[in-house]
């Protein structure tokens, strides 16, 4: 029989997940899979039961929880010797990977969703220095936003408390000066916002980077350049509409190698939660991931 690791954030989508538990494990044993649960209680602990799952040889890994766990379990898995299939259950805030493979954001859907996944695609992840991630990494006003966010805060108005924080950023107008070096060109921007992307759904905008695919070896690079007046307005409608790349303020890059640096201090996310400072050393590892997911239709 082959064997599957749960790995559970009790905490995740403000502690819904505890009411579909039963349901998940279920839904994974009638898949055919000896079941072990592990449950998290604090930062990292998804990575370590992770790796665990990929030296004990596990055949299958289900995360259950928001955009950070499901960061945190690729984090374990990642170029590690063995690793067993991945899917998830989302129960975040944003849910950018389930919106890039379009698994449903409804819990009782979402376990429908695994019990018909059958298809295994290998995936790419991003390498960001000496971590991995699988959606996005912000630099910038938004990101800078990110940390005027208490838990507290986030705990009670979710994604909202993130774009008032954005907001508020956005009529400051920053802008920072950024060094994006590429294997064959480099450039220098007063930036009001980088965004590196692995797939089409960043921060929730599935329209933003619609070229993306999940397995294409790439990066989706995304430099908005500073911005005046009603250009905030136009760059948010083109976020919504899917002409984001063409806008003047953007400068759009696909690579599979970047260097991020700045003369200032500068904060990065990195799929959705806070990451290490400028510089960050950006790597595509391709078709990494073993996703089990439901065929394309
Ligand atoms: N038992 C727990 N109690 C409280 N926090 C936990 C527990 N287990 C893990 N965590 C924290 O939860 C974080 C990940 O949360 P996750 O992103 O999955 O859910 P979320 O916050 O609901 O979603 P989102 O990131 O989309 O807002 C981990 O980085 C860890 O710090």
């Amino acid at each position: 029989m082959e064997n599957a690791m749960l790995i559970y954030n009790p905490s995740s989508g403000d502690e819904l997940a505890g009411e579909y538990y039963l349901d998940i494990t279920e839904a994974i044993e009638q898949k055919g899979y000896q079941l072990e649960v592990r449950e998290t209680e604090k930062s990292g602990d998804a990575t370590v039961f992770a790796a665990d799952a990929c030296r004990q040889m596990f055949d299958l890994v289900v995360a259950v929880g928001g955009d950070g766990t499901i960061n945190e379990v690729i984090n374990g898995l990642a170029e590690q010797r063995h690793q067993p299939l991945f899917t998830f259950i989302p129960f975040g805030t944003v849910n950018d990977f389930a919106r890039a493979i379009g698994m449903p954001m409804d819990p009782d859907k979402a376990i429908a969703y695994l019990k018909e996944a059958d298809t295994e695609q290998r995936v790419d992840i991003g390498k960001v220095n000496d971590h991995y991630f699988v959606n996005v990494i912000a630099v910038g006003a938004i990101a800078e936003a990110t940390y005027d966010v208490s838990p507290e805060q986030k705990t009670r108005f979710g994604a909202l408390s993130y774009y008032i924080e954005g907001a508020k950023k956005v009529t400051e107008n920053n802008s920072y000066p950024i060094r994006l070096t590429l294997p064959h060109q480099e450039i220098e921007e007063q930036a009001f916002l980088v965004i590196i992307g692995m797939t089409n759904s960043i921060a929730g905008f599935e329209k933003l980077s619609l070229e993306a695919e999940l397995d294409d070896g790439l990066m989706h690079v995304f430099i908005v350049k500073e911005l005046k007046g009603l250009d905030i307005v136009r760059i948010i409608s083109s976020a919504m509409t899917g002409t984001f790349s063409e806008q003047d303020q953007v400068i759009y890059i696909k690579t599979n190698y970047a260097r991020l640096s700045s003369k200032v201090k500068l904060h990065t996310n990195i799929d959705g939660d806070e990451g290490e400072d400028l510089p960050i050393e950006l790597n595509v590892l391709k078709k990494h991931i073993r996703l089990l997911r439901c065929h394309e239709k």
